[in-house]
């Protein structure tokens, strides 16, 4: 379906609009980043009169040809900011802009730049595959030419080129999936926004759709921005944003947000591990505060490996030896723990902001 605009947008007192690019310059030119917003803002209306603050005012910076992770758990307000930067609805407050252009101001040209790939099929189930791409290529305007050439080239990188006469409804979910980026593609974007692409496929679907992603990056440096709650999927993206209860948490290069939460995860089992544990919170630096669970003890340390002979030593002086001992380093997971004081496994939409 060819994007419309918002019919949400509420009454909007004093919405800046930013001066970056007007109409028709060359975004590029001047505004080196793929997505950029301040302080963007969207409230819905709420049960019992109160507001939901989907998003808090968000600053997003995206480079341009890069794969850009938004990570957070169910509710965090990751499709509502997809829907502002794809102008399919107005913010409340803040501004965006989108391949240089600003969404408030320039809604209809934002969405002919960007490609979206839904949550959900936007796909015709009864049309064949071939047809499914001619409807999306006649509502981008493209000519007969360009789309055939588009077609042709899209349905071969994603494997599905044998299958152009099929009905959509005798695909299987990968194929569908794939099909939906051909689609999301076909009109070149500039920056495709994906929202969960891999939510419901199997593990191997998933490692074909993020293997079409790469190769898709190389080849013509397209910027991809793709919700996930998938921490496997964040890793493996240039950067990424993470978002719980409409707010950013952090932003930043995987290696660098994990870095920069510093302590390594050091695990210890024993045959008495509530023993253990009184033993190790006297040998363990000050402040360290270990955690008893059915893995062990565990406890975070900086240079964790460092320390496990030492802890190790201070319990067999004690008696009790260790049977296994580890030390990994920060996940993304431990990221969003160090940021928001919970995991994002468990983390769910109850975070979502509600207030005035
Ligand atoms: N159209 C709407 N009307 C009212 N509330 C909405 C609407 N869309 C989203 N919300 C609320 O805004 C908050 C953020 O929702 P959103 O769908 O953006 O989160 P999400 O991170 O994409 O979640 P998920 O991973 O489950 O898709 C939630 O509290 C949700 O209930």
């Amino acid at each position: 379906m060819q994007p419309h605009a918002g019919a949400d947008a509420p009454a909007r007192a004093h919405l800046p609009t930013s001066a970056t690019v007007p109409d028709g310059a060359r975004p590029e030119a001047r505004e080196p980043y793929a997505v950029s917003t301040r302080g963007l803002a969207k409230s819905y209306p709420g049960p019992h009169g109160s507001v939901t603050l989907a998003v808090r005012g968000l600053d997003l910076d995206v480079h341009q040809g890069e794969t850009f992770a938004f990570l957070g758990p169910n509710g965090a307000g990751k499709s509502t900011t997809i829907s502002l930067l794809c102008a399919l609805a107005r913010p409340t407050a803040g501004t965006a802009t989108v391949a240089g252009v600003d969404v408030l101001a320039h809604p209809a040209q934002v969405r002919r730049q960007v490609g979206m790939l839904f949550q959900h099929s936007a796909l015709d189930m009864e049309l064949t595959v071939q047809q499914n791409l001619r409807v999306h290529a006649r509502l981008y305007g493209m000519s007969r030419r360009d789309a055939r050439r588009r077609a042709t080239e899209t349905l071969e990188a994603i494997g599905l080129r044998d299958r152009w006469q099929a009905p959509v409804r005798t695909l299987s979910g990968g194929m569908r999936r794939r099909l939906e980026l051909a689609r999301g593609l076909l009109h070149e974007p500039r920056v495709l926004f994906l929202d969960e692409p891999t939510t419901g496929l199997d593990p191997h679907a998933r490692a074909q759709v993020w293997d079409y992603l790469r190769q898709l990056r190389e080849r013509q440096g397209t910027t991809l921005f793709v919700t996930t709650h998938y921490l496997d999927e964040a890793e493996n993206c240039d950067r990424l944003a993470i978002i719980d209860g409409g707010r950013l948490v952090a932003q930043g290069a995987p290696a660098a947000l994990k870095a920069a939460v510093g302590s390594d995860r050091v695990v210890l089992r024993t045959h008495d591990d509530p023993a253990a544990d009184r033993v190790v919170r006297r040998a363990a630096p000050p402040g360290a505060r270990t955690a008893l669970g059915p893995d062990g003890i565990s406890l975070r340390l900086p240079d964790g490996s460092a320390w496990i002979p030492r802890l190790c030593a201070a319990l067999a002086a004690e008696g009790i030896p260790v049977r296994a001992a580890s030390a990994t380093p920060p996940t993304l997971d431990d990221v969003f723990f160090h940021h928001t004081g919970r995991s994002i496994r468990t983390a769910g939409p109850e975070t979502a902001g509600e207030g005035l």
